[in-house]
């Protein structure tokens, strides 16, 4: 597949029938254009990460990405950290965004210590790491696999670890959350996308992401053991959360 970057024109023309958003070719290939226009906050979360990592990471320590797509928040991660310092294992489900993520990542980082594989991050082996990255993929999963997976990612942290999960939120309450949603689709027209595009991407993510409420996310890390979550950031319906493990 070519390294190309396109326009997001997919859902530009009327469909009869409007299939279940998948991260397939068509995708990866407009991916970064699609993030930059429909993810309120995303470069800005993207250009923290590898200042979190600066301040709380033991040199050396491992580092997942998980659901790394193209690799943005690893190549930021690489970007501030010297080669020894940091061990980045980037991992998702998609087999084009993997083949496309390990080919950018090591063109532009030959130095660097980064394995990106294609797995499910719901039956990883996990091996002991010190920052965990989940940009916008805990959305992905069927609600009833998400307590699970924060488990699993408290237990791999070492003391004092960090988790950043970045997520497309919904409000507890409704008058605030169709004012969100509203005020999401007035940022979606206003960088090039029509209505149409707007409402077949919107039928088409019904059954595949369905967001949590930011107490949810916080309930669900305190009950996973973590010893404090705040959100960092908050941008209409997207949302980046930090939570700690404590340092023994
Ligand atoms: N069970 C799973 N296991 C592994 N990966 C999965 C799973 N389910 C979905 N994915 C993967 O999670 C990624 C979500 S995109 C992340 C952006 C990136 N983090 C970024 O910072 O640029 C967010 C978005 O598209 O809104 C896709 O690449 C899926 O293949
Ligand atoms: O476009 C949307 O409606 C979103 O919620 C953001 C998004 C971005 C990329 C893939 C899936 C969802």
């Amino acid at each position: 597949m070519s390294d190309a970057s396109y326009r997001d024109a997919i859902f530009t023309t009327p469909l009869d029938r409007v299939a279940s958003f998948s991260f397939d070719e068509q995708v990866v290939s407009c991916f970064p254009d699609m993030l930059r226009r429909s993810v309120p906050g995303y470069g800005q979360i993207i250009a923290m990460l590898g200042l979190m990592a600066r301040a709380h990471l033991r040199p050396g320590a491992r580092v997942y990405d998980l659901g790394c797509s193209l690799g943005a928040a690893s190549m930021a991660l690489a970007r501030e950290m010297a080669p020894e310092d940091i061990e980045i294992e980037a991992i998702d489900l998609s087999a084009p965004m993997v083949e496309r993520a390990s080919r950018e990542l090591a063109e532009a980082f030959p130095e660097h210590r980064i394995n990106v594989n294609q797995a499910d991050i719901r039956t990883l082996d996990y091996q002991p790491a010190g920052m965990i990255v989940v940009n916008f993929t805990l959305q992905f999963l069927p609600p009833e696999d998400r307590d699970a997976v924060i488990d699993k990612l408290y237990a791999t942290l070492e003391p004092g670890g960090m988790l950043i999960l970045s997520e497309k939120i919904i409000s507890d309450d409704p008058v605030e959350n169709a004012w969100l949603i509203e005020r999401y689709h007035d940022f979606k027209r206003a960088n090039g996308y029509s209505d149409l595009e707007i409402s077949q991407k919107r039928e088409a993510l019904e059954d595949v992401m369905k967001p949590d409420s930011l107490n949810t996310h916080h309930a669900r890390l305190a009950r996973a053991g973590f010893v404090r979550s705040h959100t960092w950031l908050q941008y209409l319906n997207f949302a980046s959360m930090v939570a700690f493990k404590a340092a023994d």
